[in-house]
């Protein structure tokens, strides 16, 4: 459950608006190759210059393992306060209202998980005796209980990890780039930084009529692609490079996909990393779950020779990955713009 005082909720209070509904571009990750690929493969391109964001279907998840994980974490958030509290390691794990370090609130509660690059959640990320387990086999032949949220969570990971580098392979098609893993290899090695976060937002509670509450403030995801899924209840939004809000449909079958920081870097500026929030406004409560695709953290990042073209300008100086997400760790507000810190 989210608690918050009467003044925190005051400040997390939006202006009841009805933003437009976003025009997402669809793009099919089964198309057969050659035309049809190369059509998908200019679609994604599009879709990152423009907006920054799109969905992909001809995933290959199974949605009843969707469904299962959704459902596993709906069981997990309905567990009392202490439990959960338990339920999960540091430095990641559960929280509850606050976001980051620079002291941003929202109407939600999530379980943030490191993965390793098979899509295994790390053991000191997840304290499973303390989870929604099963309890251990009666002939006591297994001496940890098995637990179905994270084997879940790890089977959910693992598909989600194996889609995104199918995304970022057709990405590097269109781009027009080889070897076709120039920028999939980033998310599937070996120290690859994966996260994977699950959202819940509890149902509003009763406020001055017409008002709406920050589920999530405005932010861009700092790593090179970002896979989000949500139980079907809408809330995201999503911003036009003019600032214009726009609601986000939502959808059951397929998967979105966000250009992050990382990425924009990787493309001197040619994709757009999406700014996007959560507006809490339902009666129902808003699961979601988003794969985190990020580099090694010794990573070095700079825009892409092929990209530059002959005489190009890099936008940006090149940085470690670590070094970038060590400047989102202190202090900073989920609003700041952090790249701006690393343009030439
Ligand atoms: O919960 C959502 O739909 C989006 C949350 C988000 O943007 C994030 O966790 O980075
Ligand atoms: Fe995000």
């Amino acid at each position: 459950m989210v608690v918050l005082a009467k003044a925190e909720l005051e400040q997390i209070a939006l202006p009841a608006a009805q933003p437009p509904l976003a025009h997402v571009r669809a793009v099919d990750l089964s198309a057969a190759p050659g035309a049809a690929r190369a059509a998908a493969a200019r679609a994604l391109v599009s879709a990152c210059e423009e907006q920054g964001f799109f969905r992909v279907t001809g995933h290959g998840v199974p949605l009843e393992l969707v469904r299962a994980v959704e459902a596993a974490a709906a069981g997990f958030f309905a567990l009392p306060q202490a439990e959960k509290e338990a339920g999960a390691g540091r430095p990641v794990g559960y929280a509850s209202k606050r976001i980051g370090t620079g002291g941003d609130l929202g109407w939600i509660e999530y379980l943030l998980l490191s993965v390793t690059s098979a899509g295994a959640l790390p053991a000191a990320s997840f304290a499973a005796s303390t989870l929604p387990c099963a309890a251990a086999a009666a002939d006591g032949s297994r001496s940890e209980p098995s637990c179905p949220l994270r084997e879940l969570l790890e089977e959910y990971a693992a598909a989600v990890r194996r889609m995104a580098c199918g995304v970022l392979e057709l990405m590097a098609e269109g781009l027009g780039l080889g070897p076709a893993d120039a920028i999939s290899r980033l998310v599937a090695d070996a120290d690859s930084d994966n996260m994977l976060r699950v959202n819940h937002y509890p149902p509003r509670p009763e406020l001055q009529h017409g008002s709406l509450l920050t589920g999530f403030g405005e932010h861009t995801d700092p790593q090179i692609i970002s896979v989000l899924r949500s139980n079907g209840t809408s809330g995201l939004e999503i911003a036009a490079r003019d600032g214009a809000w726009a609601s986000v449909p939502p959808d059951a079958d397929s998967f979105f996909i966000n250009v992050g920081d990382a990425l924009q870097v990787l493309t001197n500026g040619r994709f757009r990393s999406v700014k996007h929030r959560v507006v809490v406004s339902s009666e129902r409560s808003r699961v979601s779950m988003i794969f985190f695709g990020g580099p090694p953290p010794g990573q070095r990042l700079a825009p892409l020779r092929q990209l530059m073209g002959d005489g190009g300008r890099s936008r940006y100086r090149e940085f470690t990955w670590k070094e970038y997400k060590s400047s989102t760790h202190r202090g900073s507000r989920l609003v700041d713009d952090r790249l701006c810190r690393f343009e030439n």
